[in-house]
């Protein structure tokens, strides 16, 4: 039987100040702490929504499995980059945060609640500074969504500090 872990997640290590997404960051304690990390050459997020993102009686929301891509697609550039620069999870290096520039999702099938989701991502190098990730959500052994995320180096903008 599959087991249903992610031993070492990007977001474990991301800088404390670049861990409050709602969705994937481990210091939001209201948040979904979706965590990614490498299954062979795939990256693998794991997640089992609440009762509560439900679409109708026994289905998901959409957008939870849009928010599940959403960072699936983040923390996969981060950890393809990260390795790129010759590091892995744990041998003390800070990782390279990303944003997500443009999102798509495809809803291919009624998505159950209450099994664990699977969003498997297949990561590719556009220029060092954006990267693509399509990805694929299963819901036990049945393809359920698909899409692709375009991630983007995080700008400098972004640091509460800069300018
Ligand atoms: C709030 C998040 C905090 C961050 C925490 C991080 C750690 C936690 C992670 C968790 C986070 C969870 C996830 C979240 O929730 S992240 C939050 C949601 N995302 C954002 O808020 C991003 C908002 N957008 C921007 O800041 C800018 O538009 C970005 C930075 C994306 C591009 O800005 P700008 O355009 O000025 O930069 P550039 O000119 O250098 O372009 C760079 C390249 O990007 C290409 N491009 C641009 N747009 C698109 C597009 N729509 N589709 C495809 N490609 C696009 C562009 O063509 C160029 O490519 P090339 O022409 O060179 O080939």
């Amino acid at each position: 039987m599959e087991k249903f872990i992610v031993e070492k997640a990007i977001q474990d290590i991301y800088p404390d100040d670049f861990a409050w997404c709602y969705g994937c960051g481990r210091l939001n304690k209201d948040g979904h702490h979706l965590r990614t990390g490498w299954e062979e050459e795939k990256t693998v997020t794991i997640f089992t929504p609440d009762s509560k993102y439900m679409g109708i009686p026994g289905f998901l929301y959409g957008g939870i499995l849009a928010s599940l891509m959403d960072c699936h697609g983040t923390g996969s550039a981060s950890l393809a980059l990260h390795r790129k620069n010759g590091h892995e999870i744990g041998d003390g290096a800070e990782p390279p945060r990303f944003v997500t520039a443009s999102l798509n999702v495809e809803f291919l099938k009624p998505t159950p609640q209450h099994v664990p989701l699977k969003a498997v991502g297949t990561v590719e190098e556009i220029h060092p500074k954006k990267w693509k990730v399509d990805a694929e959500i299963y819901a036990e052994d049945t393809l359920c969504a698909k899409g692709t995320v375009v991630l983007v180096v995080m700008p400098s903008t972004f640091l509460k500090n800069d300018g």
